[in-house]
């Protein structure tokens, strides 16, 4: 269980199998995250028929509703949602950051107040891996601390030990042995903390390893540069997960740095607000160009909406505040993303990732300034 099998190599770049309890998926992979148990307005079967393989829940949300009990009463996640799986649920930990002041972190754990009624939660790494129990996914996250952007080098620091403090706690509480806990590593943009992070948490040797602390608001090259320093430091047989990232050149990168797995909700969330995916770049489908464009959003892509839809047809939508747009338009992004790891796998498999990537950027980057 949880083998991880290179298939092929180009630079850092790597294809590869990882079986879960629920399935064998391919890597380089994006992650659709379904935060409250759905991929917003996505079905389970569109979500299989666009290539989906590993979808995001998250502990936060389903702890302060349905409940974990609740999902339990299904058999977990994939009874609860009709979605077979495989499934990763994140701790709560990145959210309670995200919370900002609503939260209490001490070395015991996290009290927050709901962001549904005000109510008191708390969170505690055993809490944390009890209720990821409860929701049975395939993949669950150790409860760490995500620091807020930017912060003192100092917190950080002791930030990070203290998350490694938390893993050991994880692990210890961990009771069910068909899941996988991936730790997770942390130092902010300082490689000499980020090799800390790494020094203390390699050892656990978890199934996985996910690079944290980054997409929280640093530069980009700040962010590629912990990305590379960590990517490169992590087991080559293990997964690495780079958590909340992200946009289409993101993971194009991030692939080129040795990463296996992404999850961001930008594909969804600008799905919602009109934008759609190409290799051209991002199309703004509120602006007037689209309503009268009877072509495709995509001519390359075989996702519903281009195999059915004008772009006029889904301005028309759009402006008319129809539910199909946002549903259109997110699965489009999905399947964009699916589509484009599906090509970098091909790369990979033929030798020529590094050619590839500068031949995608070049026609994606040629629209923007
Ligand atoms: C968007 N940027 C970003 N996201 C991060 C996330 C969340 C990843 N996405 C989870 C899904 C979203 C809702 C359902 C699950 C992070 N999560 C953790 N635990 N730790 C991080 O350092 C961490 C760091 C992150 N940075």
């Amino acid at each position: 269980m949880f083998d991880f099998q290179i298939t092929a190599q180009s630079g850092r770049a790597r294809t590869a199998t990882f079986v879960t309890p629920r399935g064998t998926v391919q890597t380089p992979m994006f992650m659709p995250v379904g935060t409250q148990g759905t991929v917003k307005g996505i079905s389970p079967q569109e979500l299989t028929d666009i290539g989906s393989q590993i979808v995001l829940a998250n502990t936060y949300h389903l702890l302060l509703r349905p409940g974990p009990e609740l999902v339990a009463a299904h058999g977990g996640l994939p009874g609860f949602t009709a979605y077979p799986g495989p499934f990763l649920t994140d701790s709560g930990g990145f959210q309670v950051m995200s919370l900002g002041h609503m939260r209490r972190i001490t070395e015991e754990g996290v009290t927050f107040k709901s962001h549904l009624d005000g109510s008191s939660v708390y969170l505690s790494p055993e809490r944390s891996v009890e209720v990821q129990q409860a929701l049975g996914a395939d993949i669950i996250m150790a409860f760490d601390e995500c620091p807020p952007y930017p912060a003192e080098r100092e917190y950080i620091q002791a930030s990070l030990e203290r998350t490694v403090r938390w893993l050991e706690r994880c692990l210890t509480f961990k009771s069910r042995e068909d899941q996988a806990l991936f730790s997770i590593v942390q130092g902010g943009v300082h490689a000499d903390l980020r090799q800390q992070s790494l020094d203390a948490t390699l050892p656990f040797a978890t199934p996985g390893f996910a690079i944290g602390g980054l997409a929280v608001g640093e530069g980009k090259t700040e962010m590629y540069e912990a990305v590379d320093y960590t990517a490169a430091r992590l087991p080559s047989g293990k997964p690495r997960y780079l958590m909340g990232v992200g946009h289409p050149e993101d993971l194009v990168a991030g692939i080129a740095l040795g990463v296996d797995m992404f999850d961001c909700v930008y594909p969804t969330r600008t799905g919602r607000f009109g934008y759609a995916l190409t290799d051209d770049g991002r199309v703004n489908m509120n602006s007037s160009a689209p309503r009268s464009d009877l072509g495709p959003i995509d001519p390359e892509c075989d996702c519903y909406a281009c195999r059915h839809y004008t772009r006029a047809y889904l301005a028309h939508l759009i402006r008319a505040e129809e539910m199909l747009a946002p549903r259109m338009l997110s699965l489009h992004n999905l399947r964009y993303l699916h589509r484009l790891v599906e090509r970098a796998r091909a790369a990979i498999r033929e030798d020529r990732y590094a050619e590839w990537a500068i031949c995608w950027a070049e026609r994606y980057f040629k629209g923007k300034n």
